[in-house]
């Protein structure tokens, strides 16, 4: 099925129609075949599948920013659902293929003077990206290798460990509140379980976007290193989790999770229009249209 095919039905149905994000068997370890490297690819995300190591690296690949569009969206799920459902592939490395940025957050062009339908489909896709990635049974790293301002930090957020690159130029955070838009109650709930109460407060309230030895020091991320070692330390820090038993890790990340996952799965449908009634205010409508604008000039 095309991108756009299952964004409709993601829409239709809220869930993407390749299987279930919920109540999955638990992985069993790959078969002892001889060592195989496997890649795929779709127009915004490059797979390679390391079938030795049971590894996957997923490589975001919609330049300039990679914004998270609909398409965006759509297709990481199907390439998170693929490795999902592939028994060689035990974990998951997310790192960017366009240099100096990890993600620059949801598209805010699908945010703005777009229909109240597309909406809905737009932040189901949003909630579906979130759910699979962070119920994963896989093991995720997030291997940040570039700036990764709102959706694009907690894309980081979700996954098990995060490890940034040493560069003075790239920042992390949930800026939400810079643009005049709110996290949402999910946004701020995996932020909380990663950072704490406190220093979630006052980074959501001030918008802030942290350095990386910042973002270090807060907890935002677990380690930092030189942009170079970042995919061979990714490797290492995967291997580490991977050398424990599926089924005591797996389980253990249900029981740290399942509280904010359910929360979401409860109030799923309430939370999509919530988002339609938000964004669809003049004064947000302004707000994002001002910032496109700010981005804009901060070029010439
Ligand atoms: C009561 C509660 C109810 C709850 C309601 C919920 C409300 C909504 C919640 C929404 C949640 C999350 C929101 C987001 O994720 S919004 C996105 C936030 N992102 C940002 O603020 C990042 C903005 N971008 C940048 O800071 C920079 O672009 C960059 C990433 C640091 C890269 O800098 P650069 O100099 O390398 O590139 P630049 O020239 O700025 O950009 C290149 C082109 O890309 C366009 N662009 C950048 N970011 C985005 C984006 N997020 N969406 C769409 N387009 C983007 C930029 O405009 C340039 O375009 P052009 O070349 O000029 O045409």
């Amino acid at each position: 099925m095309a991108a756009p095919a299952l964004a409709r039905c993601m829409a239709r149905t809220g869930v993407l129609p390749l299987g279930q994000a919920w109540g999955r068997a638990p992985r069993l370890p790959p078969s002892p075949l001889p060592a195989q490297r496997r890649a795929f690819s779709n127009n915004k995300v490059l797979v390679e599948l390391d079938e030795s190591a049971g590894v996957a690296t997923m490589k975001f690949k919609s330049p300039p920013v990679n914004s998270l569009s609909l398409d965006f969206l759509t297709e990481f799920c199907i390439s998170l659902e693929k490795l999902e459902n592939d028994r060689a592939c035990r974990g998951v490395i997310l790192t960017s293929a366009v240099p100096k940025i990890f993600s620059s957050g949801l598209d805010i062009t699908e945010m703005c003077g777009k229909s109240t339908e597309h909406y809905a489909e737009f932040w189901r896709a949003v909630q579906e990206m979130w759910l699979r990635l962070y119920s994963s049974n896989m093991v995720t790293v997030a291997a940040v290798n570039g700036s990764s301002p709102a959706g694009g930090c907690l894309i980081a957020l979700t996954c098990d460990y995060r490890i940034m690159a040493e560069n003075p130029k790239f920042s992390i955070g949930l800026n939400e509140a810079q643009l005049g838009i709110v996290a949402p109650f999910w946004f701020k709930d995996t932020f909380v379980n990663v950072v704490g109460h406190r220093v979630a407060e006052s980074s959501l309230q001030l918008g802030s976007l942290h350095s990386a030895p910042e973002a270090h020091r807060i907890g935002l991320v677990d380690e930092l290193v030189p942009e170079e070692k970042l995919k061979d330390r990714a490797t290492a820090v995967m291997q580490q989790w991977l050398a424990l038993p599926d089924h005591a890790r797996q389980l253990t990340k249900t029981m740290m999770r399942k509280a904010v996952l359910d929360r979401l799965v409860a109030h799923r449908e309430e939370d999509v229009q919530n988002f339609i009634s938000f964004i669809s205010k003049e004064s947000i409508q302004k707000s994002l249209r001002m910032y496109m604008e700010m981005l804009k000039k901060k070029k010439s």
